[in-house]
């Protein structure tokens, strides 16, 4: 297991990866996510990793259902482990269902004798979120390490959204929810985006990761990309930035960082 990290590391700075459109993108999005699916892999025989609802899982499928290019471009779906970032308090079947979307548009696109192991909420607790997002850590805990154990469970990969608000998983600008210390998920019964109630990974899980990928893309993006990237305010997806550094990668098209001065890096 690796040690805790220690305010002390150096400090870096995000990657900002721009391409033209999402089919520039989603090849080196898929190399990105095939690159950590081999360090999970070497570290502990699996790749853990959450993804996140809205507009993310369309083009997570268009990178991953793409044909494999040669022997190191393989998904290997059996190893992964794919857990939630945030959810929202609705059945699996529902139009709002996190769950729900990355089935329709990914999972049951897989060929048969490929499917990853899925953790979805607990639908029994859909009326008390509090309960609902404690089962949701209790399924962290199961895959991970006790909470004795571990101070923070370490995802190989997170696969990130950024709302136009600059939230991301459900923490939202300004919400108390940014100052949670102790949960690995938390409820939120108030999300300013409907519904209002869902559950969350917290914001020390998210950058615990060994990996963060924000996606982003299109031009109804860019303002909130400029105040992301080009100002300190304390943004949902800003306070990732600031903590993770050169572990967060954000891969956007044009369109999204149009006026955006922070430098882009070429993806190589
Ligand atoms: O409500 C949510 O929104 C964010 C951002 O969605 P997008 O459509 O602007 O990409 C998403 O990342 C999150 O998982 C979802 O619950």
């Amino acid at each position: 297991m690796r040690s805790q990290r220690s305010a002390s590391m150096p400090k870096t700075q995000p990657n900002l990866f721009a391409f033209p459109g999402v089919d520039a993108l989603a090849p080196a999005l898929r190399s990105y996510i095939i690159q950590s699916q081999a360090a999970g892999i070497a570290r502990h025989d699996s790749f853990k990793v959450a993804v996140s609802g809205g507009s993310l899982p369309k083009t997570l499928a268009t990178a991953l259902l793409a044909p494999s290019s040669g022997p190191n471009d393989v998904v290997e779906w059996s190893k992964w482990e794919i857990f939630f970032a945030d959810e929202r308090a609705v059945p699996l079947d529902h139009e709002d269902s996190n769950y729900a979307l990355l089935k329709k548009e990914l999972l049951d696109k897989l060929p048969e004798g490929q499917k990853p192991a899925v953790r979805p909420i607990d639908v029994t607790h859909l009326e008390d979120t509090q309960e609902l997002a404690d089962q949701y850590e209790k399924t962290l805990v199961g895959s991970f390490a006790s909470r004795d154990s571990v101070r923070l469970p370490i995802f190989d990969l997170l696969l990130l959204g950024c709302g136009p608000d600059g939230h991301t998983c459900s923490l939202f600008p300004g919400h108390a929810l940014l100052r949670e210390n102790d949960a690995w998920v938390a409820p939120i019964e108030d999300s300013p985006k409907p519904p209002a109630r869902r559950i969350t990974l917290t914001l020390p899980v998210v950058t615990h990761a060994v990996r963060i990928a924000f996606v982003a893309t299109g031009g109804g993006k860019k303002e909130i990309m400029k105040q992301i990237f080009d100002t300190s305010d304390g943004l949902p997806c800003t306070l990732v930035n600031e903590t993770a550094g050169d572990r967060a990668s954000w891969f956007v098209d044009e369109p999204a960082v149009e006026g955006v001065a922070f430098p882009r890096r070429a993806f190589l």
